[in-house]
């Protein structure tokens, strides 16, 4: 018989529970161990709900450690149940359902609640924090019925929470008790140019408010402030911060203060018991961000394995605010005193500040706002308290102004000990070790072994970047992972052999390249159908089960079920027949809303399935290819033609590129805009291709992207004449769609590129361009109108259209 196992209980089934859980798992086997944990879910990355939020996460996306986890690993579960208290005399945990644990050692790792204000109506409907998986639904939810929203706390929750809700199509004011936003982590410069960044982005604010009451029947209505001013709000986000949760500990007799008390081994004043996380209270400091809770958990899970260590002497934090477009950092001390010696830099055009502060020549802390390349740096130094220099100056100041004559501090340069995952505490070193010494070649299988990029994710491009330093060609050669969890191969590698070996279905290609699923998934299903039509233009046989269902109806669906028409405007411009024949369909068809899109065309909204062949065929007019990874629309301002100012035909060359590249597949959607002036009144800025005219010719941009993630369109290139304009933008498109991957927007696909590269191929290498631009138009021959193939194909018209459901919505 081996040793009896000590029996250990964590209560909390979090961040910081199981994080230190999973640490203790690599030390020792000596613990029997069960969690329990209040909330219906296993462990998940709570930093995540602001992307679930906004919408480029799932829940599913954001579990850290699944049930099998937890079945490998041995470890009793009991999700969806709180532990009441802890009962010292009998050694058991007690649970609000009455289930006893004995325990041998207990780890309190409760978190925190949302502090929720005690005022007036603050338990009516519509009323939330933003904490838990349950908090995040009640958004998402909100946001469908309701429009109007205001947050309370203009921290970092409260701004993470109002982007995803501007994201979600909420009209969003941010109600700030103090004139500076995030006042705990900025100064009052860094602080106004956040809000005026996040005001370009679309959050409303209202500054040094107090909400003395919010308003309402059941439901909240809106919000009184001390000044007797209103607002109104039909669901109200409390983020006025948080409260470490206490509640077994008090319960239990165990010192608490704000938080649950520890000394530097984490132990509570209870014997056997101690705590980690939100709750905790170390030297005074409760903390809130994951990084020192981890810490935390390191330094418990060896001491009580029976490994050597130091003790936790607390941590120095920094923060950087997850929302896309606004780069901002701070760490240690943020306000400048009389007893520090300050280094500012500041540029109004880039919209960038940095800010360092020294005592006693000793670096403090730092702000950084619109370039933050050197935070990482920054956080190492300061948690050194590294003395100033003139060599550390020069790298980090470069001279004097941000960014000036300094280049980007890059992983060559980067030393050993470097931090480059903050909230995992993973070195430089560490990750290269990774690859060099144990074979890693993904950024997964050095997230597996060392939990970089796990937590907030912020530190993924720079794990890329050291791989990729380290391999070489290397990494691109065996970084790649497959393009869903059917196959190991890369998006190029099978785009190859299809080539190679002349694959011709998506069956074929799956069969041929030992796919684990033979039927495939949704995510490589109309991937490599995409790749069939772009390598084989004339004879690849579209799957239409493949496809998306808004690409399979040629129409997009709405919440309840009906779709919408969107007839091609080619440059926006429409005719009183074309407006008349809208008009009588629309009447005649009961359509609930008729649109005008953003892209200058009109969305007829609310079409039952079985009309869309009818309404197609009376407008006889073009499908505007509103639901597919095609040509969208192309923008166009007024131009010469009309405007005082145009000295190009915008609106002429604009019609005539739409007609010239409809109807093509492309990787994922694509928008242009032409404009017939630098005052650029139709933003070429934020489309795939913009086009800007000037008094020689035409300058086209490209990589912009108004939607999740904004990015300003780079330039490319001047042209000085309208052919030259018309084959740039044939070559850039079909390198686009031979290079981009399946879903990949111009703005990722630019940046993946190179800018430089892509000006080799397309403007550098004439016969390059030529050539491509010779595939685009062979694959143009090969397009025709989808509404009226439709309307000539029988079977298709029966099988979509009529009384059969669409399958499944892929
Ligand atoms: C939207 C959002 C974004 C964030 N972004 C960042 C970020 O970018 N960077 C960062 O560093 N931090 C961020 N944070 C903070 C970070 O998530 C927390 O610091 C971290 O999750 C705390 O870990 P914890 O284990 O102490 O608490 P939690 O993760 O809250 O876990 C505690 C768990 O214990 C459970 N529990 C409580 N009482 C009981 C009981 N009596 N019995 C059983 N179970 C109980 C709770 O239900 C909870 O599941 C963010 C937080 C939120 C809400
Ligand atoms: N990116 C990140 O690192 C990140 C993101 C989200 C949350 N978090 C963490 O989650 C926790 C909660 O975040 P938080 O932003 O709620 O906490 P916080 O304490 O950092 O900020 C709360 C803000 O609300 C303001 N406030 C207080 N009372 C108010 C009132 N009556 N009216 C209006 N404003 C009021 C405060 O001035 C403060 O700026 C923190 O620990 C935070 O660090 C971190
Ligand atoms: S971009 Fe120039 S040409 Fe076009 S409408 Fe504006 S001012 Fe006129
Ligand atoms: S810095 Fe947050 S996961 Fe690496």
């Amino acid at each position: 018989m081996g040793m009896e196992r000590e029996k250990l209980v964590v209560i909390g089934n979090g961040m910081a529970g199981i994080s230190t859980v999973e640490q203790i798992l690599k030390l020792t086997t000596k613990f029997d161990i069960t969690v329990f944990g209040s909330e219906p879910h296993p462990n998940y990355n709570r930093i995540m709900l602001s992307y679930v939020l906004e919408g480029s996460k799932t829940l599913d996306d954001i579990v850290l450690n699944d049930l099998n986890w937890y079945k490998e690993n041995g470890i009793t579960l009991h999700v969806g149940t709180a532990v009441e208290r802890i009962d010292a005399e009998a050694k058991e945990v007690v649970a609000d359902n009455g289930l006893r644990v004995p325990y041998d050692k207990v780890l309190i790792a409760t978190g925190s609640n949302s502090l929720i204000l005690p005022i007036p109506g603050s338990d009516k409907e519509g009323v939330v924090g933003f904490r838990d998986i349950a908090d995040c639904k009640q958004m998402l939810e909100a946001a469908k019925t309701y429009k109007k929203a205001a947050v309370i706390g203009g921290g970092l929750l409260g701004l993470e929470a109002a982007k995803g809700l501007v994201q979600l199509g909420m009209d969003v004011t941010v109600v700030h008790l103090m004139e500076d936003l995030m006042e705990r982590q900025l100064d009052h410069q860094a602080a106004s140019m956040l809000k005026a960044e996040l005001e370009r982005q679309g959050i409303k604010f209202k500054m040094g408010a107090q909400t003395t009451e919010l308003f309402g029947d059941h439901r909240v209505r809106g919000l009184r402030f001390a000044d007797g001013t209103e607002l109104e709000a039909e669901f109200v986000v409390m983020a006025v911060g948080i409260r470490p949760n206490v509640a077994v500990a008090k319960a239990s007799g165990i010192e608490v203060n704000r938080g649950i008390v520890v000394n530097d081994y984490l132990q509570t004043s209870l014997e056997g018991v101690y705590s980690v996380g939100e709750c905790t209270e170390h030297r005074g400091v409760c903390y809130g961000l994951v990084a020192p809770l981890f810490e935390q958990g390191m330094v418990l899970a060896k001491h009580i394995s029976g490994v050597d260590t130091a003790p936790y002497e607390g941590s120095v934090v920094s923060t950087k605010l997850k929302i896309s477009g606004v780069d901002v950092f701070s760490t240690g001390e943020f306000i400048d005193g009389p007893e520090h010696t300050v280094i500012v830099s500041k540029d109004e055009w880039k919209r960038t500040y940095k800010k360092i502060l020294l005592k006693d020549g000793k670096l403090v802390g730092a702000v950084l706002f619109g370039d933050i390349t050197d935070s990482a740096e920054l956080q190492k130094l300061i948690k050194q308290g590294a003395e100033m220099t003139d060599e550390l100056y020069e790298s980090l100041m470069g001279g004097g102004c941000c960014g000036g004559t300094k280049k980007k501090a890059s992983v060559e340069t980067m030393s050993d000990e470097e931090i480059v995952c903050g909230c995992n505490g993973v070195t430089k070193g560490t990750i290269v070790d990774c690859i060099v010494n144990q074979g890693m070649t993904t950024v997964d299988e050095i997230k597996a072994s060392t939990g970089a990029t796990r937590s907030c994710g912020g530190c993924k491009p720079v794990v890329e970047q050291i791989l990729q330093y380290v391999l070489g060609d290397g990494f691109t050669q065996s970084a790649k992972q497959g393009i869903c969890s059917c196959t190991t191969l890369s998006r190029d590698e099978i785009v190859a052999e299809i080539k190679a070996k002349g694959l011709q279905t998506t069956k074929e290609v799956m069969n041929v390249l030992g796919w684990t699923q033979p039927e495939g998934c949704s995510k490589c299903r109309p991937a490599i159908n995409y790749y069939l039509g772009m390598i084989y233009p004339d004879t690849h046989e579209d799957e239409k089960a493949s496809r998306f269902v808004n690409e399979r109806m040629n129409a997009n669906i709405q919440k309840d079920g009906t779709y919408t028409v969107v007839p091609r405007m080619y440059g926006g411009v429409t005719t009183p027949e074309d407006l008349k024949k809208i008009a009588d369909v629309s009447l005649k068809y009961n359509v609930k809303v008729v649109k005008v899109t953003g892209g200058q065309r009109l969305d007829l909204i609310g079409v039952k399935k079985e009309d869309l062949p009818k309404v197609w065929a009376e407008l006889d007019m073009p499908s505007g290819y509103a639901y597919a990874k095609s040509l969208r629309t192309v923008k166009t301002c007024v131009g010469s033609q009309f405007c005082r100012f145009g000295t190009q035909d915008s609106m002429g060359m604009g019609a005539l590129l739409e007609r010239k590249f409809e109807r093509l597949d492309f990787p994922a959607k694509f928008k242009m805009a032409v404009n017939g002036c630098p005052r650029n009144c139709a933003e070429s800025c934020t489309k795939d291709i913009g086009i800007v005219g000037n008094d020689g010719g035409w300058e086209v941009f490209i990589g912009g992207n108004g939607g999740i993630k904004p990015r300003l369109a780079d330039s490319l290139c001047k042209v000085k004449t309208d052919e030259e304009l018309i084959e740039v933008c044939g070559a850039l498109m079909q390198y686009y769609r031979e290079t981009g991957n399946y879903l990949e927007r111009t703005s990722e696909w630019v940046e993946r590129m190179g800018l430089e590269h892509i000006r080799s191929v397309i403007v550098d290498d004439v016969k390059n361009r030529k050539a491509l631009m010779e595939r685009i138009e062979f694959a143009l021959k090969q397009v025709s109108d989808p509404w009226k193939k439709v309307l000539n194909d029988n079977e298709q018209l029966g099988k979509l259209y009529h009384s059969l459901e669409v399958s499944s919505q892929l």
